[in-house]
């Protein structure tokens, strides 16, 4: 397992728990020290216990020395694919640094499975590498749909299976591999596809580019129900009672963030454009601007409860993560608005049940509580960013009694709205009256 983050350590861990010998690869020491205490690099459910529990098998290693890989059969390739610093493309740095090491150490039947997120053509590009470094070894590519917070379940039970394999002989010995690799329990009853480079690599970014748009479409129909007075919360729900749309993903507030939705979009228009499809994706601008957005009303309306100006006031920001159950803030809506407020001159107090050390990392200059109690403390506006199960629970009269003004803002739709007006709260939330 190359590459042992959000993605490969889970994957490492569930792949040593189907009883296989696994050893995973990381060039970050932290992580690799971390995981070879038995311990997860990372908040996610679950993680932990599986890793405790496959720690007594002894069938998972980790290191930093690539060299370790050779005699596995099965090389998974989980490295980032961030947006690369000067545009919307994918930065593939770290996917080719991989393959290039790994081929160095590929034995004749082995086979190299890309799970990362990379745009189409990717895969027929470091086939070749590939084949040139071990002509026996093949290349599949085998998307991944797990979700932060869910992601071990999501791994030991997906939803449907990819494999993206070349024609012919080779392709039917790779999905073969595969099949032992993904063995029942996992592969049970689950659905199999098995296809292409260019549709599995298209597989992955349309489910994310649809989930986004998704997402926006409901957040438009918030920007209406703003001026037009009505309710995207029972928008959404009169809507998802038709089979047809369905009602997740439908919760309208402050949008997408995250390592993958907001630079999957992105770097699939990037791609689309270097095809000279670009139009066939233009509407994702859109999706992408209507996210973006939602974080601007947010900062509106924290500017108009209190008063038309944030400076000065204190603001308990509730939520760090780009959303619950995780500790992950890459493009965090709520970390976003936060600092935005903070540059405003409001004296933002942050708070988050995982999530404070890698926000503090990244905005040192917001204050930060662990304690919610004391993140509400004195403060003149509430902001639920993150709908954490704590934060969705949180006692509205012991708030009350906290704050310096009773003034919440909801930006995921998260609280009981009925709940807080009757504690004497000014309740507002993005997409209500
Ligand atoms: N996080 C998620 O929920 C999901 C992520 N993905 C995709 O999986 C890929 C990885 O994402 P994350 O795990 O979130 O990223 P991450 O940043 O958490 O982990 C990537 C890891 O790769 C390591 N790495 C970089 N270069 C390396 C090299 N040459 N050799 C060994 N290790 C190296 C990094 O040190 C880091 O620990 C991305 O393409 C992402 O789009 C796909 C589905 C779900
Ligand atoms: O490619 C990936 O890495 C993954 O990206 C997403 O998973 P993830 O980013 O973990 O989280 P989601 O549950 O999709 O949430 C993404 C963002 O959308 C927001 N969201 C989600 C749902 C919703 O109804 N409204 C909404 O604003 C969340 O708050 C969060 O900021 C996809 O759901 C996974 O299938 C995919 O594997």
């Amino acid at each position: 397992m190359i590459g042992l983050g959000y993605l490969g350590a889970v994957h490492a861990a569930s792949m040593a728990k189907l009883g296989h010998d696994v050893v995973g690869v990381d060039v970050d020491a932290s992580k690799v020290e971390a995981l070879a205490a038995g311990k997860s690099p990372f908040f996610e459910p679950g993680l932990e216990d599986l890793l405790t529990e496959v720690g007594e098998t002894g069938r998972l290693s980790v290191t930093t020395d690539m060299a370790d890989v050779a005699g596995a059969r099965v090389h998974f390739v989980c490295v980032g694919t961030p947006q690369s610093a000067d545009g919307y493309a994918a930065d593939l740095t770290y996917v080719d640094a991989a393959v290039s090491e790994l081929a160095k150490h590929l034995g004749p039947d082995d086979l190299v499975v890309g799970k990362s997120t990379v745009p189409v053509g990717t895969a027929a590009r470091l086939a070749d590498v590939v084949a040139g470094a071990q002509p026996g070894a093949i290349l599949a590519w085998n998307p991944e749909f797990l979700r932060e917070g869910f992601a071990v379940k999501d791994t030991l039970h997906p939803d449907r299976i990819v494999y993206g394999v070349p024609d012919g002989e080779r392709g039917e010995r790779a999905a073969a591999l595969l099949d032992e690799v993904y063995a029942t329990p996992l592969s049970e009853g689950i659905p199999r596809i098995v296809t292409d480079y260019p549709t599995a690599e298209l597989v992955k970014v349309a489910a994310n580019s649809f989930l986004a748009t998704k997402i926006s479409f409901i957040n438009a129909m918030a920007e209406l129900c703003e001026v037009a007075g009505g309710d995207v919360t029972q928008l959404a729900d009169a809507i998802g009672h038709d089979a047809r749309i369905g009602r997740r993903f439908l919760n309208a507030g402050l949008g997408f963030g995250g390592g993958c939705l907001p630079k999957d979009i992105r770097a699939f228009m990037a791609r689309a454009g270097e095809l000279g499809a670009g139009d066939a994706v233009e509407f994702l601008a859109d999706v992408d601007d209507i996210n973006n957005r939602r974080r601007a009303r947010m900062v509106d309306l924290a500017t108009e409860v209190l008063g038309g100006s944030v400076e000065g006031a204190r603001i308990a920001v509730l939520g760090a993560a780009f959303k619950p159950d995780s500790d992950d803030i890459r493009d965090s809506p709520a970390l976003d608005v936060a600092a935005r407020l903070g540059q405003l001159g409001a004296r933002v107090t942050v708070t988050d049940p995982e999530a404070i050390e890698n926000a503090r990392r990244r905005q040192p200059q917001l204050h930060y509580e662990q304690d919610v109690e004391d993140a509400l403390r004195d403060a003149d506006a509430v902001l639920v960013l993150t709908e954490w199960r704590q934060f969705r629970e949180l006692d509205p009269v012991r708030a009350g009694e906290l704050v310096a003004r009773r003034t919440v803002l909801d930006g995921r739709n998260a609280l009981d709205r009925e709940a807080w007006t009757a504690a004497g709260w000014t309740y507002r939330a993005l997409g209500r009256r």
